[in-house]
């Protein structure tokens, strides 16, 4: 047993895959596969903290929203449709984990923490949304919401028009204390999802949910650091970063140093609210712990928890 500590984010794309609808079973299935890949970690003794996206659910949640207020049933605000998503994919990981984690005879609780996250009321973000959410549509369907509503859409990596919405940083998780407790007691956690609840103090010193969606990866690259991670492993839909994506003289990126990477990221081949993000917190995890950072897709957790696959960042 190696008792290794890996935190791995998990894509809301990578389990609502563009194309696909989104029904429970479509992103069951998704989940699946990848709760295969991570209980061989389990089964090889690494020490589990999971986190997940949720931009193409908190968007469908919130368009449920909407459309069931004309039989007057009251919107829920965007941070409470952020802690539906956390109910939701969190169940069903944690299910997908149960169910694997018993075909093999390794007892281990799993478990999903309704986690907060403390951004700064003050956070530029807040007048510039860059998080797309929900599903991809054409530009004239954007165009019309962006009118009709006020809302702010914009074009997503060559799939779509998305909405998007404000993405502060996150300061602190305020349920850390109780994720490295449930994590030294060897249970599997899994904790903010979808980049956390964002919350704020207000002028008494109490937490309120604030709208915005919290960039899941940086999220988990601040949980990361807390528990001291060995490793820090995104999984999304791409198998490897690239540079100049989607160009003629695309270049998948495998090993590469920190500074190497900031170089790239500095010249702007990593979109924001896409890989910009993830490159983001790889190189923050990189350089603030001197340990090695992941990026690779949903189906090589092992190999990238390993090392051996994906776009694999080292000091
Ligand atoms: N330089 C790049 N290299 C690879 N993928 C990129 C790059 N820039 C943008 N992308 C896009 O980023 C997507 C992954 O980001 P995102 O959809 O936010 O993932 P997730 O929801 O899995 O967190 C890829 O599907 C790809 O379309
Ligand atoms: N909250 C968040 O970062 O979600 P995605 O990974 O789905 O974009």
């Amino acid at each position: 047993m190696n008792g290794k500590k890996v935190v791995i984010a998990l894509g809301g794309n990578a389990i609502l895959q563009p194309g696909q609808k989104g029904t429970f079973e479509s992103q069951l299935e998704n989940i699946k596969i990848t709760a295969k890949q991570l209980v061989s970690l389990v089964e090889r003794g690494y020490q589990l903290l999971i986190t997940h996206g949720n931009g193409p659910q908190v968007g469908q949640i919130l368009l449920q929203q909407k459309a069931a207020e004309k039989d007057g049933i009251p919107p829920m605000p965007l941070h409470a449709c952020g802690s539906f998503t956390q109910g939701l994919l969190g169940y069903m990981i944690q299910q997908c984990l149960y169910n694997e984690i018993k075909k093999i005879g390794i007892k281990k609780p799993v478990v999903t923490v309704v986690t907060q996250v403390l951004v700064s009321k003050d956070d530029p973000a807040f007048k510039n949304p860059t998080k797309p959410i929900g599903p991809f549509y054409s530009e004239a369907h954007a165009r019309k919401a962006m009118e009709e509503f006020g809302e702010i859409w914009k074009e997503d990596s060559g799939r779509g028009w998305r909405r998007v919405v404000a993405s502060p940083e996150p300061k602190s998780i305020i349920e850390i204390e109780a994720i490295k407790t449930l994590l030294s007691q060897g249970a599997i956690v899994i904790a903010s999802g979808g980049g956390g609840i964002p919350v704020v103090l207000d002028d008494n010193g109490q937490l309120i949910g604030v709208n915005a969606v919290i960039d899941k990866d940086l999220a988990a690259e601040r949980m990361a650091e807390e528990i001291d991670a060995d490793i820090f492993v995104i999984l999304t839909d791409v198998p490897y970063v690239a540079i100049n994506y989607k160009k003629p003289n695309q270049k998948n990126l495998t090993n590469i140093t920190l500074t190497e990477i900031k170089k790239y990221f500095e010249e702007g081949h990593f979109k924001e609210g896409s890989m910009g993000p993830k490159v983001k917190a790889v190189m923050r995890f990189v350089e603030n712990k001197k340990k090695t950072a992941v990026i690779t897709s949903l189906d090589n957790a092992l190999q990238a928890v390993e090392g051996t696959f994906g776009t694999v960042v080292s000091p």
